[in-house]
């Protein structure tokens, strides 16, 4: 079975439309007119037990609404959805403690208090056993390198500590399935490449009842941590899945080109163009006829180049 298996997903919000100027406000009070808008649009795809899966596309592509169906937050207005063979709208307790999301611009955490006790009411919410909660709680201590922040109250830990803290309490109760909802947002690059080992090391080692480690399904805009962290990616554009493989199948489909920058001596200065792969050498001949050549450096397209592309498309 599956961990996720949608067919036909569709969501659409019902919103308020108002009406232009005081007049329009007033009539408003009385005659509210609506419109639907589809943020998901028959969406099918099926992820693995085991999967560590990026959901990426523009802004207001249908990301955050998919994972809300997927944890079970918002309701599918039309087709199929089994998460770990539950419905997720009925919010079943089974279900819930299968499951854990963290969204980087949420937090879980109680501001005055200590990590500690957001666990201690997660041991309780989750009904864990005393020894359950120890190991657990012990073995996210060690991997997040928790021991001198779990006792200080939340909000005077900094930003990358308190990420660390969230993941702690997401999966204190063990789940068999996580979702992230752009979890390095705003942290400095020794915080992210904690946070990316760390993931790295739920996915691949932490414990669960199937033995595969955690199945993980990230949204995020930061090509780092998806190139870092993402075996397999799904494109979303206007709520239906636009591309489904892996980074270089991604890469090679949409940029099948070398970037390539030289740098000259005197007016020439820098030069950066995109040159397809059978082309390299002939270009690269012709640009040192042109000036003296003081630098040339030439890289396949990376994750950002081609998320460029597909955004500007
Ligand atoms: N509560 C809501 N009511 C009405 N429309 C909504 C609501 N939430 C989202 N939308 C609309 O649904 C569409 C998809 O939004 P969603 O937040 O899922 O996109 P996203 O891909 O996560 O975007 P981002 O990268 O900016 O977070 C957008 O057009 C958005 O305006």
């Amino acid at each position: 079975m599956p961990a996720i298996a949608a067919t036909g997903l569709s969501k659409s919000y019902r919103f308020h439309r108002s009406r232009a100027g005081l007049g329009g406000a007033l009539i408003d009070l009385v005659h509210r007119q609506h419109g639907d808008r589809l943020a998901v649009n028959d969406l099918d795809l099926t992820i693995d037990d085991g999967e560590f899966v990026g959901l990426l596309g523009r802004n207001g592509a249908g990301k955050t609404t998919t994972l809300k169906m997927f944890s079970g937050l918002l309701r599918p207005t039309g087709g199929d959805l089994r998460v770990l063979g539950y419905e997720p709208s009925k919010r079943r307790f089974a279900f819930l403690r299968e499951i854990a999301i963290v969204l980087g611009s949420k937090s879980m955490l109680w501001w005055d208090v200590s990590t500690r006790a957001s666990l201690d009411l997660h041991k309780a919410i989750y009904d864990l056993s005393p020894s359950e909660f120890t190991d657990s709680v012990d073995q996210l201590v060690d991997l997040l390198e928790l021991s001198d922040v779990i006792d200080v109250p939340v909000r005077q830990l900094s930003l990358g500590q308190r990420m660390k803290c969230e993941l702690a309490v997401a999966l204190v109760h063990r789940p068999r399935l996580l979702f992230l909802d752009e979890p390095t947002i705003g942290l400095d690059v020794v915080s992210k490449a904690a946070v990316r080992q760390f993931l790295r090391t739920v996915n691949t080692e932490l414990a669960t009842d199937s033995g595969t480690g955690v199945t993980v399904v990230l949204t995020s805009h930061d090509m780092d941590d998806v190139a870092e962290l993402c075996r397999r990616l799904i494109l979303i554009d206007h709520g239906r899945v636009q591309f489904d493989g892996t980074p270089a199948e991604l890469i090679r489909q949409t940029r099948p080109h070398k970037r390539i920058t030289l740098s000259y001596a005197g007016e020439l200065g820098q030069v950066e163009m995109d040159v397809d792969r059978s082309e390299t050498t002939r270009v690269l001949a012709e640009a040192t006829a042109r000036g003296e050549l003081l630098d040339v450096e030439v890289r396949d397209a990376d994750l950002d180049d081609v998320m460029r592309a597909v955004m500007q498309a």
